[in-house]
């Protein structure tokens, strides 16, 4: 059996190579024995390792803030056995990494291959760029590029601007634009040859070690690793059937996309990077150490729990920023339900993150994200792929309205997410399809085991609604008031607590200044010329008979004291 010390090994910094004839084999199997469990503890919620790294408030980690185009890897974590593993390594050791295959993002690969300035972009027939990071690939020839259907307008105008040499405001009538948009107008129909191009020397078991597998679905497995190279776990989607031709290199391809139009919120999971190895698509993604929300139905169910209104309500508002947020991009989930909403349980203490407005329950010690992109679709240009049927609105399938209005688009998965917190609430499965389905879609809401308020499942039935129209967007839902209270009693704590350290500041300066003032006192006793001066100054830092008035309006608070 495998030492532990073996895997600490595993994890040094032997990016590439097999070390000491320990195989990713008897790796994988390591962690299912006992001992091995006992030792390391190496279960989904219980690593030793850290974890991907948690956004700052702004939802950038540090290496973003350091280069937005790098491999977003965060600085390593390295450390041996029985350090901490959150102690940050020391730079000179950090300079000292040999950055071996230096991954690239999509993104930063797009950047390093955009024709230089004064350069034409390619045209059609040349538009797919040869990804070349331990490949081989031809890059003396043609510029080819995968165009990212989901990129705003403006980000693909200022690239064009900054490549192509047309300044803002000037008409759009070079061929690279019309070039571009005749690529989005054809959506993810002619992508084969930029996967097979990108197809990398085996990079996910040079780069990651792998611990166990964590989740499985339509698109395929998905397996808890540890980068060699930063220590920390991510989430590594593997696509289950090969890509070339079929429908799932449209679902990878739209996933990679999505996630890279789609990296900073704190309520989506973020995206590290994606690769193909033998024509798979791979995706590195933040691990989120609480499993998925269907997960933690699941249990509920076995030992008999309920998911508590309270929760409830913090899980639609946190998933309604989340929502928010990919709206706001232009784009459409079109697939949320329990198993694509994932649960990141905080390992720095509640509250140590500035917040504000509404991310302000960021700060709380659950994070709820939206994960698994596979079926997003523009609102503009909406490619719907339709998701699992039992959170599926009913106008998705009313072809009607994808040739009129696609306006109300988003409105589909808030009616997913009303059904989603149902599911959370404990509500018996929901119907694919038949007599039930329908009757859910007439505003309906399923039986749910518990007692909850009038005012929370009234928002539960407009979530429902058969209208989409009359369905909150997930704008107005963050306002909602009937969620914003928890955030709202937060805030008022946090205000009186803030009250009571400003009195409690008060009181130390004073008690400070009253042992000095006592001090000075005792010494200038021997010191008759300055006794009366000292006299005053006592009287004075003491307070004595001097009413003394602090007022202040931290928090709308104000107090003589
Ligand atoms: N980032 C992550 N952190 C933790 N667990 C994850 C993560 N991503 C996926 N999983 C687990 O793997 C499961 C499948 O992931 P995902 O939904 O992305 O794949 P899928 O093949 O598209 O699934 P489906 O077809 O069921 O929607 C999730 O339900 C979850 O249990
Ligand atoms: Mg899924």
């Amino acid at each position: 059996m495998p030492h532990p010390s073996g895997i600490a090994q595993k994890l040094d910094f032997s990016s590439g190579e097999e070390e000491d004839g320990v195989t990713d084999e008897h790796v994988r199997d390591f962690p299912c024995s006992e001992e091995a469990a006992d030792h390391l503890m190496w279960r989904t919620h219980e690593s030793p390792f850290p974890v991907t790294p948690q956004r700052d408030e702004r939802g950038l980690s540090p290496c973003q803030e350091a280069s937005p185009d790098s491999d977003c890897s965060p600085p390593a974590k390295l450390y041996a056995e029985g350090e901490c593993p959150g102690t940050p390594l020391p730079y000179s050791t950090w300079k000292k990494l040999r950055l071996r295959d230096s991954p690239y993002t999509p993104k930063s690969l797009l950047y390093r291959n955009f024709p230089s300035p004064g350069t034409r972009v390619p045209c059609r027939g040349q538009r797919l760029l040869k990804f070349a990071a331990g490949m081989g690939a031809d890059l003396e020839g043609p510029a080819l590029v995968n165009i990212n259907p989901f990129t705003p307008e403006t980000y693909q105008q200022m690239q064009l601007n900054s490549n192509g040499k047309r300044k803002a405001g000037q008409p759009s009538t070079d061929p690279p634009l019309k070039y571009k948009e005749r690529e989005i107008s054809a959506g993810f129909s002619s992508k084969r040859f930029v996967l097979h191009e990108t197809n990398m020397v085996p990079r996910y078991k040079t780069e990651f070690l792998e611990i166990e597998k964590i989740g499985a679905g339509e698109f395929g497995a998905v397996y808890k690793c540890v980068k060699r190279l930063d220590g920390c776990v991510y989430a590594i989607k593997h696509s289950k059937k090969p890509l070339a031709g079929s429908t799932d290199e449209q679902l990878a391809l739209r996933e990679v996309y999505a996630h890279a139009v789609l990296g900073l919120h704190p309520h989506v999971v973020r995206y590290y990077s994606a690769w193909t190895e033998d024509d798979h698509m791979i995706i590195q993604n933040e691990y989120c150490n609480g499993g998925s929300l269907q997960d933690l139905i699941t249990e509920n169910m076995k030992s008999g729990q309920l998911v508590v209104e309270q929760e409830l309500k913090e899980i639609l508002l946190q998933v309604s920023m989340g929502l928010k947020y990919i709206h706001s991009s232009g784009l459409v989930h079109m697939d949320i339900k329990p198993s694509n909403i994932f649960i990141c349980r905080k390992l720095t203490e509640a509250g140590q993150e500035d917040s504000d407005g509404e991310d302000e329950i960021s700060s709380a010690s659950v994070l709820y994200k939206i994960g698994d992109l596979g079926h997003v679709t523009s609102v503009t240009n909406p490619q719907v792929e339709e998701g699992d049927s039992r959170f599926l609105a009913n106008e998705i399938l009313q072809e009607a309205m994808f040739f009129q209005d696609y306006s109300q688009l988003p409105k589909a998965d808030l009616f997913a997410l009303g059904l989603t917190i149902t599911v959370a609430a404990g509500t018996s499965p929901l119907p694919c399809n038949e007599d039930n389905w329908h009757y859910i879609r007439k505003g309906n809401l399923p039986e749910i085991p518990q007692p909850l308020s009038s005012a929370f499942l009234d928002l539960l039935k407009t979530l429902i609604h058969p209208d989409p129209a009359a369905r909150p967007s997930a704008a107005a839902l963050v306002k909602n008031p009937v969620l914003r209270r928890s955030v709202g009693k937060a805030a008022q704590l946090l205000k009186q607590l803030n009250v009571e350290k400003f009195k409690i500041a008060m009181l130390e300066r004073e008690l400070k200044a009253a042992k000095e003032a006592q001090n000075s006192g005792d010494e200038c006793m021997a010191l008759p010329s300055k006794a009366d001066l000292l006299g005053k100054n006592k009287k004075k830092l003491v307070g004595g008979k001097n009413a003394r008035s602090v007022s202040f309006t931290c928090g709308g608070y104000s107090k003589m004291i």
